[in-house]
């Protein structure tokens, strides 16, 4: 599915610039993936088209590069899921004040990963307790799962 992203700001890009230098989705990165998670109706999703040199065998992309991808969606979609919860802005009017940071993360590799194409990552959130908040997501190569994975983020003391 290709996203309009034209009224949509990225959950990414929310973040203030001094806690923006993620080598995965960071702005201020500027050697980075600037991986760009987007809401919408409550799931999030992103779109990343992986360099060839990100290769594992010919043709299919490395697994740790899938595995960083899913790393950033996760923490942008606990915080924008917190934000939800909490109605706070996405829409950009403010940057948003939720940190969440990886505690754990798991990856299963379901089907190799076509090299070449837009890679589409879903996030879907399963739960918040406390700060903890659980987030399931997806993978997908021209419509075929590829990858799984759920992340817990730990929303950051203020
Ligand atoms: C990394 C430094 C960050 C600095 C600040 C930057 C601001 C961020 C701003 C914008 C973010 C944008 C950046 C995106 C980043 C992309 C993703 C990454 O690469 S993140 C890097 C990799 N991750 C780490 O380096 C975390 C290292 N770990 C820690 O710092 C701590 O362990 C932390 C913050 C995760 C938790 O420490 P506690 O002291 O705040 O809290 P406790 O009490 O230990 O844990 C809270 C609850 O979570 C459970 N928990 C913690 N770790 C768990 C785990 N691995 N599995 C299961 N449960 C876990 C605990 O059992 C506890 O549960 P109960 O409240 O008692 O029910």
């Amino acid at each position: 599915m290709k996203l309009n992203t034209k009224n949509l700001k990225a959950i990414q890009d929310l973040y203030p610039d001094e806690l923006a230098h993620c080598y995965g989705c960071g702005k201020m990165n500027p050697n980075g993936f600037h991986l760009k998670s987007y809401m919408v109706d409550n799931e999030t999703i992103a779109h990343f088209t992986p360099e060839p040199k990100y290769t594992a065998l010919p043709g299919s992309v490395y697994g740790g590069l899938l595995a960083s991808i899913l790393d950033c969606h996760g923490t942008g979609s606990a915080a924008a899921f917190v934000c939800e919860n909490e109605n706070i802005p996405l829409d950009g009017s403010i940057n948003i004040p939720i940190r969440c940071v990886t505690a754990s993360l798991k990856v299963d590799f379901k089907a190799p990963t076509q090299m070449g194409v837009a890679l589409e990552l879903k996030g879907k959130l399963r739960s918040i307790e406390g700060r903890k908040i659980w987030v399931d997501m997806t993978l997908s190569a021209n419509g075929t799962i590829c990858a799984s994975g759920e992340i817990l983020a730990i929303r950051l003391k203020d």
